[in-house]
């Protein structure tokens, strides 16, 4: 139910914020082999995509916020082996980071991992970051918040590059998407988290009711960042939405 006081992109965070590290943390082992399960694997080339959209820019350093267990970064390293460039990865949970510091291995001193809730990141010093990346946690993260924090830690004339559940553009494979979503996927969530209610609810939370991929960039224009642009993947079930803080 939407608190009377809050706005619509608030809506998420007075639901879910007091149990994110909670749920994160309960599922973190299983992660990664629930988004297989709920993307069909499909997940690593939208993922893929962002860590291409990243390579285009020029940065030295890179934030990823929310980075789960580190599936970004883990396609971003390759890019920049043996360069001098600065990736920090952020997240809430710190069993989500302690995964994503086992995932990266012998390339773990690469990257600064610190737990940090996206939504006010007081070790970050504004203007600090060429580029800042989200994967599937804006939804889940109060909208507003985040997305003022990405515009305090960007340099002017840095970039945004946030991947989302989206909608399709076509209404009738909308509806039946949501509809499969409905029926099929607490299903599934509900065997793959072992009956855990609140974490696949949790996942699964915000994809009906994120804003359109027009309706986002929209947003993010009137928070003031330029150069908006959206690039739906699968029919438009995700999109990556790209922006840049415009330069003194
Ligand atoms: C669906 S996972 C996405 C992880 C990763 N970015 C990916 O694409 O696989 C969402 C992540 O957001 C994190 N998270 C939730 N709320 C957060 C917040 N307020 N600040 C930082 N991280 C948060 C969770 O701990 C979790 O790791």
């Amino acid at each position: 139910m939407k608190p009377d006081n809050v706005s619509s992109w608030e809506v998420n965070a007075a639901e879910f914020a007091w149990q994110a590290d909670d749920v994160f943390g309960r599922i973190a082992g299983r992660y990664d082999r629930l988004c297989d399960l709920f993307s069909l694997g499909i997940h690593r080339l939208w993922k893929r995509r962002v860590a291409q959209a990243i390579a285009r820019e020029t940065w030295g350093t890179l934030l990823d916020g929310a980075t789960g267990t580190g599936d970004i970064i883990l396609r971003v390293l390759p890019q920049v082996v043996g360069q001098r460039r600065t990736i920090i990865a952020s997240d809430i949970s710190a069993k989500m980071l302690a995964i994503a510091a086992h995932r990266l291995g012998g390339h773990r001193d690469s990257v600064d991992l610190r737990q940090l809730d996206a939504e006010a990141m007081p070790t970050i010093a504004s203007g600090s970051v060429d580029a800042y990346s989200m994967s599937l946690a804006l939804k889940i993260c109060n909208r507003r918040l985040a997305m003022q924090e990405a515009w305090r830690v960007l340099r002017p004339g840095g970039r945004l590059i946030v991947l989302e559940a989206s909608n399709i553009p076509w209404a009738p494979l909308q509806r039946a998407y949501l509809l499969y979503m409905s029926l099929c996927m607490p299903l599934l969530g509900w065997l793959a988290t072992g009956g855990d209610a609140s974490a696949y609810k949790y996942l699964l939370h915000g994809i009906r009711d994120f804003p359109t991929a027009e309706a986002l960039a929209q947003e993010l224009r009137v928070q003031g960042f330029e150069d908006v642009a959206f690039e739906r993947l699968s029919l438009g079930i995700v999109a990556i939405h790209t922006a840049r803080k415009p330069s003194l």
